[in-house]
């Protein structure tokens, strides 16, 4: 990588009384680039994506977003950073009580001062560039199915253009061909708006067909974060487990088929 990191982590710790989850943990995102995060469940992929985006205070060290420390600031100030990110929570975190355009005009309204009709409108762009067809707008999120709600919380991480995406598991509980066109509309939006995007996963066929680069969280830091295939022969008990059991074999081969049928 040339580019200077977006973000970078240094000395992180995060604990929870006696539970140390993160120890002196480093991570670089470079500008552009998917980055898939994985580890065994409590490794602390959802909590070093909290301490980014500022919802977890870390314990210790130092978090720089463009080029500025985020620790320390007041949240005042943090906030002027943390408006160019997009967060897309595990389960989509949508109000009930409101429809999708309501849903999206929201943090419009409140953070970029846009009236309320011209909010509906950008909303529905939105909303059109995650796609989804027109007449969902309309429609509140118990009316929809996982797949188009995922959709629409997409559409809410990006109504204020940001310019780093965190998406926390965001295939969980599609049926496989929902989370492969969820996949592939993540690497359109990237290459289409320039997007950064961190994106913390448990799905192989997510790491094979979305990330630039895979970090693996392990023993409370990153183990190691490098390109796909440098991971998987990284001599580790856990990592050969997970790329090289049968999970990880079918994900490989399917991956090795599609990219066999692309043309040139
Ligand atoms: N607010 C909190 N208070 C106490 N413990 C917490 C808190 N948040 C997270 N933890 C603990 O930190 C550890 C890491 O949690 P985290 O949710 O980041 O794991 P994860 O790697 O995302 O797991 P999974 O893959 O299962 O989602 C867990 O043991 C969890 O119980």
């Amino acid at each position: 990588m040339t580019d200077h990191p977006i973000i970078q982590v240094r000395g992180l710790n995060n604990q929870f009384g006696p539970h140390i989850v993160h120890q002196n943990l480093d991570l670089d995102l470079y500008p552009r680039e998917i980055l898939g995060v994985v580890g065994g469940s409590g490794t602390g992929k959802s909590v070093l994506l909290r301490s980014i985006v500022g919802l977890n205070p870390p314990s210790g060290g130092h978090i720089t977003v463009f080029g500025q420390d985020l620790t320390g600031l007041s949240s005042q100030e943090r906030s002027r950073y943390e408006q160019r990110f997009g967060v897309l929570f595990q389960g989509g975190a949508l109000f009930t009580s409101l429809n999708l355009e309501q849903n999206i005009a929201l943090p419009l309204i409140e953070h970029a001062g846009l009236t309320r009709p011209q909010s509906e409108e950008l909303a529905r762009m939105k909303l059109a560039l995650t796609g989804l067809p027109p007449d969902a707008a309309q429609k509140y999120p118990a009316e929809l199915s996982g797949g188009m709600v995922k959709r629409a919380a997409l559409a809410r991480a990006l109504a204020l253009d940001p310019e780093i995406l965190f998406l926390d598991e965001p295939t969980a509980g599609l049926d496989p061909i929902g989370a492969a066109a969820f996949d592939e509309l993540i690497v359109t939006l990237r290459n289409a708006l320039g997007l950064t995007v961190f994106l913390v996963t448990h799905d192989l066929d997510t790491l094979y067909t979305t990330c630039d680069r895979v970090a693996v969280l392990s023993q409370r830091k990153v183990l190691v974060a490098d390109t796909l295939e440098r991971v998987a022969q990284t001599d580790d008990r856990w990592i050969q487990n997970y790329f090289h059991g049968p999970r990880g074999r079918a994900a490989l081969s399917a991956h090795q088929r599609h990219t066999q049928q692309e043309p040139g």
